[in-house]
């Protein structure tokens, strides 16, 4: 069991995770308007003289000022540094990467604009003071990584002052996710709340909370141990104490945590790395339920525990792990179901319906467009399943939901939500497409790994890319270069080549050379190539080389570009490879921008493509939605609509629709329209007879300079997130990627040509 939870395991150094936060623009964060901001009427209105309208508005009525400024959908998180994580005391400056981190997770989870606010005191009284006045910037107010016991008393006054939710994430994001896995554990090992014994490590913000969320929700009390730096807190108990350890201190003779453990059920681990030894996890019940819960690095590992019982259920707070017992699970929806009904607070029903809801999804089916989200097989509720993931794309519409209706009926919520069915519709389309996209590309990969050639491995930027991919689990990387000039670029770039799954190939002396050579000169001998020239493009074209090795079978996939255009590197590459049977070589790109996701075609190869050329780039595109999980709605892009205005322009793309009328495809398409009509419902309205569903999510572009401009428009623009093209229809997966991309560019599209190198 536990042997999986080692296999799947994806860590990242701390050379990546550094040059990770460095790149680019430092941190995780930037701000954007929402509004136009260029002429001087814009200004007008957004600044002096037309701000003075909402500024009056609000003065007359505060409620306004959700209608008028981001505060409805803002949450500040807030911290001093003092626990951050399970590192502890290491101030307020220090905790700014995982201060962002929240702030980037509410955004790409749960659509919350969010800002970290570090406040450099130790002081209760000073941090109380600082953050009681910025309730009118926020929605609410998520603290973070305060050490108790201060936590405790700077919630409970924050709470009292303001008039928006104060949410200690370490405590009630933890135990409502601790909470919720353990009720799925209990269940999973035949147990119940009366009658099961619990100890908790640790008796800090996070572990208070959990033992009182626990305790509220029928937890026997006179079952929990709770133990410290001291050891166990038992009635009577002086050193190292304080009201809120007092009141969960256990009627016990027992004195060290080992003696707690012996024999108990379940113990969370809120502490410290290494807490738990490996006679402690012995000692316990059959079939124990671990929460091994300190960040980064867990009291005990799951490879530690499966080494010495494989009945456990064991979990983490890390993503790398199966059971991924982390608040991150909690505070983004949380806060949205809070937000969406401007809760005065987040209180005990909200949690508790919280709790509820992210038990009740792990036992349910995953369906198929969510498997993508799990890594290994589809999950089925288990040992080594026990909660959703952060990936699972229905947490955005189950925890607000379940949140938002507490908050109603508990009486804090300011705002009704009457029909929460299309509540729960509205907060899908919230959710970020780019990542679910790559995300269940990634997830498959690593399911099925592939063998990837980069053939431009002598760059620096190929290099850390194929070692990123082999790194973190995606197949084999081969290199293909020169040996001497990879090994010292590596060395030089602090690049580490001696690891798993990654080969140096050598074209110069490899032993496949010859077998290449006759396959390549098969293909060329009559389209204008002698031997020589066959020779040299094998021997000193890694492109050939690299693009021979995927045709006879060597590797799987390919990714090239950074050093060659797009429509050089695709010439030699199909000097080496045959379009598939039955299929167009083109190139998609996909446009990402505020919950659509829009497939562009043919952004690669086909220059002013005929009728029946166009007709089949909406095959081969819709194909391509399709793989992705989208049902394609095709629209056939033209600067007229249904003939107006009158040009020969557009007569290509009518007749591409006709062709396909012929054709009888499977799939919704229509045209010519212009891209306004294809996007826009109220638009695509005007057109009754229009026959797609809704608006398109696959435009076929009428020739390649509009699919050129448009996309990288939209790129430059920051109007979407651009990906591709990505290159379709050849008989092998090869991916090209931009000249100069980024390290990460290269990773995905490594990863996109393994996962097109197939099932
Ligand atoms: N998975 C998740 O979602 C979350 C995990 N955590 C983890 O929980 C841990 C605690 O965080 P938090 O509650 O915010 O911090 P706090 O500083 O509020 O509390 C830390 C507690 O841990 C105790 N402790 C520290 N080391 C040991 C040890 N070796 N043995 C027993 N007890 C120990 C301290 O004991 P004493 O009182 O004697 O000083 C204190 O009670 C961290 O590792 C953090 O990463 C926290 C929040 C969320
Ligand atoms: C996850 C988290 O919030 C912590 O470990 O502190
Ligand atoms: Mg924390």
């Amino acid at each position: 069991m536990n042997e999986k939870a080692a296999r799947t395991r994806t860590s990242v150094t701390e050379s990546e995770a550094l040059a990770f936060h460095a790149e680019g623009r430092p941190g995780k964060l930037e701000i954007n308007p929402t509004k136009p901001m260029a002429t001087q009427r814009d200004l007008s209105l957004a600044y002096s003289p037309g701000v003075a309208v909402p500024v009056k508005a609000i003065a007359a009525d505060p409620a306004t000022a959700y209608d008028y400024t981001t505060r409805g959908n803002m949450v500040a998180v807030i911290s001093n540094g003092t626990a951050i994580l399970g590192l502890g005391n290491l101030g307020a400056l220090a905790s700014k990467p995982v201060m962002e981190g929240k702030a980037v997770l509410f955004k790409r989870f749960a659509d919350v604009d969010s800002i970290d606010l570090e406040v450099d005191t130790e002081n209760v009284d000073e941090f109380v003071n600082c953050v009681r006045f910025l309730g009118p910037s926020f929605g609410g107010i998520n603290l973070e990584d305060i050490k108790a016991p201060e936590c405790f008393i700077i919630e409970s006054r924050l709470r009292e002052m303001m008039d928006i939710p104060v949410f200690h994430d370490d405590q009630h994001g933890t135990a409502i996710i601790a909470a919720a896995g353990l009720v799925n554990a209990l269940e999973l090992t035949g147990r119940d709340l009366k009658n099961t014994r619990l100890v908790c490590n640790g008796a800090g913000a996070a572990a208070i909370a959990c033992v009182e969320l626990i305790k509220a929700m029928g937890f026997n009390a006179d079952n929990i141990i709770l133990c410290d730096t001291k050891g166990v807190i038992y009635q009577g108990r002086s050193e190292g104490m304080n009201q809120w350890k007092s009141a969960h201190a256990a009627k016990t003779d027992k004195r060290t945590l080992a003696e707690a453990m012996d024999g108990a059920d379940v113990v969370f681990g809120l502490s410290q790395k290494g807490a738990f030894s490996e006679e402690m996890i012995r000692s316990m019940a059959d079939r124990p339920i671990i929460f091994a819960m300190a960040n980064p690095d867990p009291e005990i590992t799951p490879e530690e525990v499966a080494r010495i019982r494989d009945d456990a259920i064991m979990a983490t707070g890390r993503s790398d792990y199966p059971n991924q017992v982390n608040n991150v699970l909690g505070f983004p929806y949380i806060f949205r179901g809070a937000l969406d009904v401007r809760a005065t607070q987040i209180n005990d029903a909200m949690k508790i319906a919280a709790v509820r809801a992210l038990a009740s999804l792990a036992r349910e089916d995953v369906p198929d467009d969510v498997a993508a989200a799990y890594q290994g097989n589809r999950p089925i509720f288990g040992s080594q399943y026990i909660i959703p993931v952060p990936f699972d794309p229905r947490l955005i519409s189950a925890i607000p939901v379940a949140v938002a209706e507490a908050a109603m009926e508990s009486g804090v919520a300011q705002k009704n939500i009457p029909d929460l069915a299309a509540y729960a519709r509205e907060l899908s389309a919230r959710r970020d497409p780019i990542a679910a996209t790559t995300q269940g590309i990634y997830e498959r990969v690593r399911r099925l790994p592939k063998r990837v050639v980069f053939a431009e491995a002598e760059e620096e930027q190929v290099m850390r890319a194929a070692v990123s991919f082999a790194h973190h689990q995606l197949g084999t990387a081969i290199l293909l270069g020169r040996d001497d000039v990879i090994r010292t670029t590596a060395e030089k770039a602090g690049i580490d080549l001696e690891r798993p799954n990654i080969e140096i190939v050598n074209a110069r002396i490899s032993t496949r050379v010859d077998a290449y050579i006759d396959y390549l000169y098969e293909r060329l001998q009559r389209k204008g190539f002698l031997l020589r020239d066959v020779q040299r493009l094998i021997h000193n074209d890694r492109n050939h080389f690299a693009a021979t090795m995927v045709a006879v079978g060597d590797a799987d996939a390919m990714v090239t570009g950074t050093t060659r255009n797009y429509a050089t590197a695709l010439q030699d590459i199909r000097r080496c490879i045959n379009t598939k049977p039955g299929h167009r070589v083109i190139g998609v790109s996909l446009a990402l921008s505020r919950g659509r996701t829009v497939f562009v075609a043919d952004t690669a190869v086909h220059d002013m493509p005929t009728a029946e050329e166009l007709a089949d780039i909406a095959v081969e595109a819709a194909r391509v939605a399709r793989r992705m999980g989208y049902e394609p709605r095709v629209a056939l892009l033209a600067y007229s609509t249904f003939g107006q205005p009158t040009g020969e322009r557009s007569e290509r793309v009518r007749e591409a629709v006709k062709i396909l009328d012929r054709r009888r495809v499977d799939f919704e398409y229509d045209g010519e329209m212009a891209a306004d009509i294809a996007l826009n419902p109220q638009r695509m309205e005007q057109y009754p007879f229009c026959r797609l569903s809704g608006t398109a999510n696959v435009l076929v572009m009428p020739a390649i300079h509009s699919a050129s401009i448009s996309t990288r428009m939209l790129a430059e623009l920051g109007a979407a997130t651009v990906i591709g093209p990505l290159l379709v229809g050849l008989d092998k997966s090869v991916q090209i990627t931009s000249m100069g991309a980024k390290d990460s560019d290269i990773v995905n599209m490594a990863a996109i040509a393994a996962y097109n190198a197939g099932s």
